[in-house]
């Protein structure tokens, strides 16, 4: 009952949450932000205030207000430098027990700062505390995370706003409306606040540092959080199509099994959600350095599980799943139909939420439609926050391919990415696929690279494919038939020269051009591991860009199949 009626709030909160995010926001909690706003900046000084007034509420899940910032910095302002103030002001304008998740949104302040003001020695108008100052070296903020042994629920608040519906802390929304006026400026609205302060802010010192990306790579994948040290919020664009997601994910990763448990992502394949499923456990780590996270695909999960029956090995299974603060599951639907599977992954699931363990969880379809599962299962994925992720519109895909570039020190002018961003519009995956091609062409032919160079490049994988998905097999057939090989030989474990080449282009193609998820592919081939495939498609990447061979054989493999596609419509 009580656990229905939890569901439930949830569900509202979705309800809540789709309208204050995706349409207005809320008119009680700009109301209660102003307020906090007011109260915020004659406490914090003129040069706090301005990073105020660049902050936007986001919308309010239970206790968590969702506060967006525009970039890293303005975060560090609010969660070290006025933290003290901002609770205070949140606690008198939304109430007793209410707490902050910070999130950024870079569309809210391009001009915003993004460095430390030199002088800003935090004495001049706020008188900050010395612990609080030292936030901002990363080091520091390791120490202050909590550890396990002093972490009761991650040290978060608990009591939500609704724990007692009798007793309702918050002041009342009119006393609020009273005290702000009708004729009350929302700072946020107030183009002149935006500006002022800003042009003096000296561009130097660089001590925020953001360590989660700097991981070394090898370190972290071996880790048994089995964390991709790429996917980051770093290095995740925000978009209309992924503000919610992101948002949730992040308040997630900042409150773990407090905002909302389970937390259910779903979208159609290559919209981010692996992604945003590895940054939740990334960012979580950060904050909680001893937190144990477990990041799974389901299809692992299934053969960990198979494994584990044959090997006779039930109690190392459950020691693994169960003993983690954090399960984060990816592609839940592969568990369709798998009865005992999903028997086990009721099991798992109960006996983490029991113990407050937080479960994320992604799909390509919302529990309602999720297909082969049983009704107590689907229930459950319900209990906390449902969010989609939707295809990015073009802004979006323009700053994910400027990400890219940027990340992978690729120089690309505006029109390539434009046109790239105009033509591939439904998964993200495809488009970084068409960023690669182009900049290994120019990279192989040493050429600049620009528009007729970017026409000619993509001119066959941008075609209007309609419908027709392309499958494994057509991949296999023509890899196969390009090679002049067999399927089995694709399959086989021989390190042949050129079965080695041949299978790792048909991983990197199964990649791009179908929406198989790792260890689907992997199963392609003799049951090899979703790393095989990884690595597989990184190699064929950089390959690309490095051997003029290899880039024809990929183009000319891709235009194949295209083609045979093309012509069974
Ligand atoms: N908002 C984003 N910002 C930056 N990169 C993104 C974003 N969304 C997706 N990507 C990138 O697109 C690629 C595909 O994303 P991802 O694997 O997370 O998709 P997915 O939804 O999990 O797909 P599938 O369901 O097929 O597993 C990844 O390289 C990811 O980093």
């Amino acid at each position: 009952m009580l656990v229905g009626a939890v569901g439930k709030i949830f569900l509202l909160h979705l309800v809540f949450l789709r309208r204050t995010v995706g349409e207005s926001l809320n008119e009680e909690i700009l109301v209660r932000w102003n307020h906090t706003v007011n109260l915020l900046r004659p406490k914090v000084g003129p040069r706090w205030a301005a990073f105020v007034s660049l902050a936007q509420p986001q919308a309010q899940m239970s206790n968590v207000l969702l506060i967006a910032v525009p970039n890293e910095y303005t975060r560090e302002v609010f969660q070290n430098i006025i933290n003290k103030e901002l609770k205070e002001a949140l606690e008198a304008s939304f109430g007793a027990g209410v707490f902050e998740a910070i999130v950024i949104d870079t569309s809210l302040g391009e001009d915003a700062p993004s460095e430390l003001p030199a002088s800003a020695d935090s004495s001049e108008t706020l008188a900050v505390e010395p612990e609080r100052e030292s936030f901002f070296s990363a080091e520091d903020r390791q120490e202050q995370a909590p550890s396990s042994a002093q972490k009761t629920a991650y040290d978060v608040p608990t009591t939500p706003l609704s724990a007692d519906p009798g007793e309702d802390v918050r002041p009342s929304l009119h006393d609020l409306e009273a005290e702000l006026g009708q004729s009350s400026p929302t700072f946020a609205q107030d183009p002149a606040v935006h500006t002022e302060n800003f042009d003096r802010v000296p561009q130097e010192d660089s001590r925020v540092s953001h360590s989660q990306g700097e991981v070394s790579e090898q370190a972290t994948w071996e880790s048994s959080a089995r964390l991709n040290p790429k996917y980051t919020f770093d290095t995740f664009v925000i978009g209309q199509s992924n503000r919610f997601a992101h948002a949730a994910a992040f308040a997630v990763s900042e409150t773990p099994a407090s905002a909302y448990n389970p937390l259910f992502i779903y979208g159609d394949s290559g919209l981010g959600k692996t992604h945003l499923l590895h940054a939740i456990g990334h960012y979580a780590k950060h904050l909680y350095p001893n937190l144990r996270v477990r990041y799974v695909n389901s299809e692992e999960f299934t053969n960990d599980f198979i494994n584990s029956i044959r090997d006779d090995e039930g109690s190392s299974f459950k020691q693994i799943y169960r003993n983690v603060d954090m399960l984060l599951i990816d592609d839940i639907q592969f568990l369709a139909g798998k009865e005992h599977t999903q028997e086990e992954f009721f099991h798992t699931f109960n006996a983490l939420h029991n113990h407050q363990k937080q479960v994320v969880i992604t799909s390509d379809m919302p529990p309602k439609l999720l297909t082969g599962f049983a009704e107590r299962m689907r229930s459950r994925f319900e209990w906390g926050l449902i969010t989609d992720v939707q295809p990015p519109e073009l802004e979006t895909r323009i700053a994910i391919l400027r990400k890219k570039a940027q990340n992978e020190n690729l120089d690309v002018p505006d029109n390539v990415m434009e046109y790239i961003a105009s033509n591939i519009t439904s998964n993200i995956r495809e488009l970084e696929g068409a960023l690669i091609r182009v900049t290994a062409f120019a990279s192989l032919n040493k050429q600049k690279v620009d528009r007729p160079l970017a026409e000619l490049v993509l001119k066959d994988l941008i075609t209007d494919d309609g419908a027709q998905e392309i499958t494994a097999t057509q991949v296999l057939t023509a890899t196969a038939s390009y090679f002049d090989v067999s399927i089995e030989d694709l399959q086989s474990k021989s390190r042949n020269r050129t079965l080695v080449t041949a299978r790792q282009i048909a991983m990197y193609l199964l990649r791009e051009l179908t929406d198989m998820s790792l260890p689907k592919i992997g199963q392609e081939f003799g049951g090899r591991d979703h790393t095989t495939v990884m690595h597989a498609d990184r190699k064929i990447r950089e390959l690309m860009a490095e051997r003029h061979q290899i880039f024809n054989q990929v183009t000319e493999l891709t235009n194949k199949i295209k083609q045979e596609q093309r012509t069974q419509k």
